[in-house]
């Protein structure tokens, strides 16, 4: 008996040990298989020997660290400045600045594939959409079926409704994309909480869409389903529900509707098979012009304001300019500060592919940050990150080498921005109208304003005293106190 209970114990310790040395050895192989993984990072990958940081080059954490931060803004531009211009940011992505990448990555006939990072975008139970499609034939259908919604000469057909609504970007959107301004200058608020439930959602998928296979665990049907019977509605499903509501309203009227805005040119499209749209075809149109144009645009008009201020000459200039083309309501003297001082906000806002003499092997993730292109000193010369609109007005030559380098609007191939048209007209129609009818200044001359960067470089407590001028708006002349 005692002997039996002896063995057993003696079993016992037995397979305890084996446990043991078991996890021991599964630890040890661990170790040894990331120690294994970082030196081939760091002295073997194809890109080890480009000079960038060097935890960057060990793990991709390193990057998506950045962007939680909220100032790669900053940080990439200070990247660039230290390693040169190609850049390794994460063990298998290299940032670019270079005029000939640009052609080749971002122009037509040459451009490279999207990264699964886009499938993020692709809310669950709605329809395939613009931005995200990574299949180039099914992007190149999606694109053809709204590009004329989107062209100049519509865009002109539409300018009434934008200066109807004062070219306030949401509600400018709104009123072409859903037929009726989205009612937050009426109402003062934030409606349906949209613009601050964007901002959330924009944050969470442009740091999260390198994780956990694009955050597909949360970003499902099943997923959404469930939330929908616990009862925890995703963030943007009454703005989604309210969209379906518009849509389906303007389906079911198409033929009546006299108003050729964009929500008509989206519910007369046709499928790859010819039938009728979808309903839920419709509101992914709807949604991406909220997406992607409303608060790009209002960045665009708040740099305008913010660089006007800075700079006293283009502002007294510019303001010369507009007021002589309204003058005695003649309207037709040249303008070219404006144009160039838009130019200019905007810029400060495959296989064997060899860049600047560094061989970027196939299947690297590589892409070109705006802001590092557009402040680059070697295009744009020593004072490249001055806010200087001459520089469009001096040389026509070298203003149209600065046109083919500015990457703000993504180059110039079949993912340029779709919406480039609706931008240019907004932002040309909205300092025009603010530099004729307000003086203004910062409030806190100091620091003027916070930017924070998720995806989307977003200004914060842009604070202006706004001063009405008597002349030309009939308003009390009141100091205003605004924060943009
Ligand atoms: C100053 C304002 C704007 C800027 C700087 C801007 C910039 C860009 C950039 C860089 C891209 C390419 C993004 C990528 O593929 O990662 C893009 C795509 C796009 N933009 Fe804009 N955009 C602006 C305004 C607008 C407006 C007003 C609209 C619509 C009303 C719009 C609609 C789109 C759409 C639908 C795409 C996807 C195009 C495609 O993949 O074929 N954008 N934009």
């Amino acid at each position: 008996m005692r002997n039996l209970k002896k063995s057993r114990w003696l079993k016992q310790t037995c397979s305890q040990a084996d446990t043991e040395s078991a996890s021991v050895a599964v630890v040890a192989a661990v170790f040894v298989l990331i120690a294994f993984v970082a030196f081939y990072r760091v002295f073997l990958h194809s890109l080890a020997h480009v000079p960038g940081p060097f935890l960057a080059k060990l793990t991709s954490l390193w990057r998506d660290a950045g962007y939680r931060r909220g100032k790669w803004h900053e940080e990439i531009l200070a990247i660039h400045e230290k390693y040169g211009r190609v850049v390794p940011i994460t063990p298998n992505e290299v940032s670019v600045v270079d005029e000939w990448a640009m052609k080749n990555l971002y122009s037509h006939g040459h451009n490279a594939l999207k990264t699964p990072w886009y499938s993020v975008w692709d809310p669950p139970q709605t329809a395939p959409q613009l931005f995200s499609a990574l299949d180039k034939k099914e992007h190149g259908f999606l694109r053809k079926r709204v590009s004329g919604a989107y062209s100049m000469s519509s865009i002109l057909k539409y300018e009434n409704y934008i200066q109807w609504t004062n070219a306030f970007a949401f509600d400018v959107v709104g009123e072409l994309g859903y037929g009726s301004q989205l009612d937050m200058l009426k109402t003062e608020t934030d409606v349906n909480n949209l613009r601050q439930n964007i901002f959330d959602v924009f944050k969470l998928l442009s740091c999260m869409g390198h994780f956990l296979d694009q955050l597909w665990i949360l970003n499902n049907a099943a997923a959404a389903k469930l939330l929908d019977i616990l009862g925890g509605a995703p963030p943007l499903l009454p703005f989604r529900n309210r969209t379906f509501k518009q849509v389906q309203d303007r389906l079911d009227h198409v033929d009546e509707v006299k108003r050729e805005d964009m929500l008509q040119h989206s519910c007369r499209m046709k499928d790859a098979k010819g039938n009728p749209v979808k309903v839920e075809e419709v509101v992914i149109e709807a949604m991406n012009l909220i997406g992607a144009g409303a608060d790009t645009t209002s960045i665009g008009m708040l740099t305008y304001l913010f660089y006007v201020v800075s700079n006293p000459d283009c502002y007294r200039r510019l303001q010369k300019e507009v007021d002589a083309f309204y003058e005695d309501n003649k309207l037709d003297s040249p303008l070219t500060m404006l144009p160039s001082i838009v130019f200019q906000l905007l810029r400060h806002t495959p296989p064997n592919f060899t860049v600047r003499g560094i061989h970027i092997p196939v299947g690297t993730t590589i892409g070109i940050s705006p802001i590092a292109q557009n402040r680059d000193k070697e295009i744009w010369g020593p004072d490249a990150n001055k806010f200087r609109p001459d520089q469009w007005l001096e040389d026509e030559e070298k203003a149209k080498l600065f046109e083919s380098a500015t990457i703000t609007f993504g180059g110039s191939g079949p993912r340029m921005c779709v919406g480039r048209n609706i931008a240019l007209a907004e932002l040309h129609k909205f300092l025009g109208q603010f530099v004729r009818n307000f003086d203004f200044e910062f409030v806190n001359k100091d620091q003027p304003w916070t930017i924070t960067t998720f995806w989307f470089a977003y200004q914060k407590n842009l604070m202006m005293n706004i001063k009405p001028l008597l002349a030309r708006v009939d308003v009390h002349q009141i100091i205003h106190n605004w924060s943009l």
